[in-house]
């Protein structure tokens, strides 16, 4: 993993909210295949740095880097061209949409990138297999368990086979045993499929699912070190 070039390079970011110091020159690599968890306390800056990697928020100042495309310069419609191109993104609570089946919630971001139903839900009911949910595919989200929404949400955040899947508190709304098998699937699956993932959470049991930790303390990285794992 170590001969990769990183997929995203950020350096000194820093973003200031009225009189908060949100981020405050943190400098971060994300590699291929690499599974990264961001820990820290509440309002320490965690969101903030996904979502400035995500390309959702952007940095007052700092440099960052999505491979070759400069994510402080892009425009609003490069940046969202990105995010629906090569990111996928969980968080705590599915974010499903109610109407439709989980079979079409997960088929959505391909339908939006332009693919016809048929080719959209096929690829979507492999992943909802691969998930093990397909016995929820025709089921409307509030017909299935937090844990199989939760796998749904991760099916669809990686339907479009992204590089790079952001997910925040994945497991926050689940018991430990949901959150374990949530956690085993989704890594399972973006390691076999080389995605990496930038997992926020304040669990040490989810964050164990990682290779690498970083602590966010006052907007800074205070401590970086591998996970048992
Ligand atoms: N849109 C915003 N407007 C104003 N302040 C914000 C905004 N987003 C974040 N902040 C502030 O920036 C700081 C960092 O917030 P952030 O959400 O990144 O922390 P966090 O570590 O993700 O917290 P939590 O674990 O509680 O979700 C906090 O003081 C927060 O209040």
């Amino acid at each position: 993993m170590t001969g990769d070039a990183p997929l995203l390079i950020a350096r000194d970011l820093s973003k200031v909210y009225g009189t908060t110091r949100a981020l405050d020159g943190v400098s971060l690599d994300v590699r291929a295949g690499e599974i990264l968890a961001v820990m820290g306390p509440s309002g320490s800056g965690k969101s903030t740095l996904m979502h400035c990697l995500a390309g959702i928020v952007r940095p007052d100042s700092g440099e960052l880097r999505y491979r070759d495309q400069d994510l402080i310069a892009a425009s609003d419609a490069e940046r969202s061209a990105l995010r629906r191109g090569e990111f996928g993104f969980v968080f705590q609570f599915g974010q499903l949409v109610p109407e439709l089946t989980c079979l079409e919630n997960v088929a959505l971001p391909l339908r939006m990138e332009g693919v016809r139903r048929k080719e959209a839900e096929r690829r979507a009911a492999y992943w909802l297999e691969r998930l093990d949910v397909a016995d929820v595919a025709g089921k409307r989200p509030g017909q299935a368990s937090g844990g199989q929404g939760q796998r749904v949400a991760i099916a669809r955040a990686l339907v479009t086979e992204p590089s790079v899947v952001f997910a925040d508190e994945p497991t926050g709304a689940l018991d430990s045993l949901n959150g374990e098998m949530v956690m085993r699937l989704l890594t399972e699956c973006a390691e076999q499929s080389r995605t990496a993932v930038v997992l926020v959470t304040h669990e040490p049991a989810v964050a164990a699912y990682s290779h690498r930790e970083i602590v966010v303390r006052d907007g800074r990285i205070r401590t970086s070190a591998g996970s048992a794992r």
